[in-house]
């Protein structure tokens, strides 16, 4: 058996190809403590997720996260699980479909479109394999995380370049590192709020909520905290807000470490305790609704700052597949097209 997989001689001379692959993180195939456990046990065992030394993190995974984690998530997922499956899976292949259909329309089948998560199903590595075996000549990696961070779209990269170096024939590939700042990611979300605030008016504060990581991974130089804080100076610069009018925080600790602040949770009690009544809030690191944001801030968080003293708390919705979503993508897309 050969070292390296090839293709038939037939595609060698075949018409460029290009194969374009969405991602995104990952999600139990159901919202069951076993399912969650063959999930959570590949996801937190990537050292690009969990940095602190290997040895000691595998006990701690081994002996507590996974006998103690599946059943509390596998609970929170049941909550928001769909009869089509995950949000997170579902919007995402909605967002495969509008992207596909748009670049079919203008090019044809010189291109092709699939989806894929990083963890569990459906795998990078089996989109891949389908587009070596479609003759595709030109790969471009859309990971759907806007503002990059090596546990998110550092770790992508990782699975593509896992597979691709099994391969032969190693294709033109791109890779879309980061869109934490492009015009049209800028516009779609401050129209989304504008869209927000014209049905529900305007809120005492309007809160930015990052998923969190780990201080530590700021401080050995990952760029996520600074590209969130871009992000949302340039949504604010293009929404005319003033500094009183919004707040930036990080969501979804987890573990003991410190994670990057100020956290969403504490926050929004101390935005109700100061007064502020209503709040909307956005969350612009995920682009598809997911766990983090329909359990935790449709609810948990809602809870929290109703408990303490708000009024009006709302969730606006990630882009998912909003035209003006899906036009982010075709831009960033289309210039790599072969
Ligand atoms: C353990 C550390 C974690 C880091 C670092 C982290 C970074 C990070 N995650 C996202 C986006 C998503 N996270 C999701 C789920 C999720 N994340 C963590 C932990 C870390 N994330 C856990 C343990 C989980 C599983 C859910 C749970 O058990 O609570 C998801 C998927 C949600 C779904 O609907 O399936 C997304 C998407 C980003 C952008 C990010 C970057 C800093
Ligand atoms: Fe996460
Ligand atoms: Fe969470």
């Amino acid at each position: 058996m050969s070292r390296y997989a090839g293709q038939s001689k037939e595609i060698h001379d075949c018409t460029a190809k290009t194969g374009v692959l969405l991602t995104n993180l990952g999600t139990p195939d159901s919202p069951t403590p076993g399912a969650l456990r063959r999930y959570l046990r590949e996801f937190l065992s990537d050292p690009r997720v969990v940095e602190i030394p290997r040895l000691i993190w595998l006990v701690i995974l081994h002996g507590i996260i996974l006998r103690v984690r599946p059943k509390k998530s596998a609970k929170l997922y049941e909550s928001i699980w769909t009869e089509q499956g995950s949000p997170l899976l579902v919007i995402s292949q909605q967002q495969k479909a509008k992207v596909e259909k748009a670049l079919t329309d203008k090019y044809g089948d010189n291109v092709i479109v699939d989806v894929a998560m990083r963890y569990g199903n459906p795998s990078i590595g089996n989109a891949l394999e389908s587009f070596q075996a479609q003759g595709v000549n030109n790969i471009i990696v859309l990971p759907l995380y806007p503002q990059y961070a090596g546990p998110t779209t550092g770790a992508t990269f990782d699975a593509v370049f896992n597979k691709i170096k099994t391969w032969r024939w190693i294709p033109s590939i791109h890779f879309q590192s980061s869109y934490h700042d492009k015009p049209l990611y800028i516009k779609a979300l401050a129209a989304s709020i504008n869209n927000h605030i014209a049905a529900h008016g305007k809120p005492d504060k309007l809160v930015f909520s990052y998923h969190g990581m780990p201080k530590y991974f700021l401080e050995q130089g990952d760029p996520y905290y600074c590209f969130s804080h871009k992000t949302t100076r340039l949504v604010v610069e293009e929404l005319g807000l003033s500094k009183d009018d919004y707040v930036m925080t990080f969501q979804s600790r987890f573990g003991k470490a410190e994670w990057l602040k100020p956290y969403t949770d504490e926050t929004l009690a101390s935005l109700a305790e100061a007064g502020n009544k209503h709040v909307a809030i956005i969350s612009p690191a995920f682009s598809a609704d997911c766990l983090e944001t329909l359990e935790e801030l449709v609810h948990e968080n809602k809870e929290i700052f109703i408990t303490a003293g708000g009024e009006q708390y709302h969730y606006i919705a990630a882009l998912n597949d909003a035209d003006a979503h899906i036009d982010v993508m075709l831009d960033l897309i289309e210039p790599h097209i072969t």
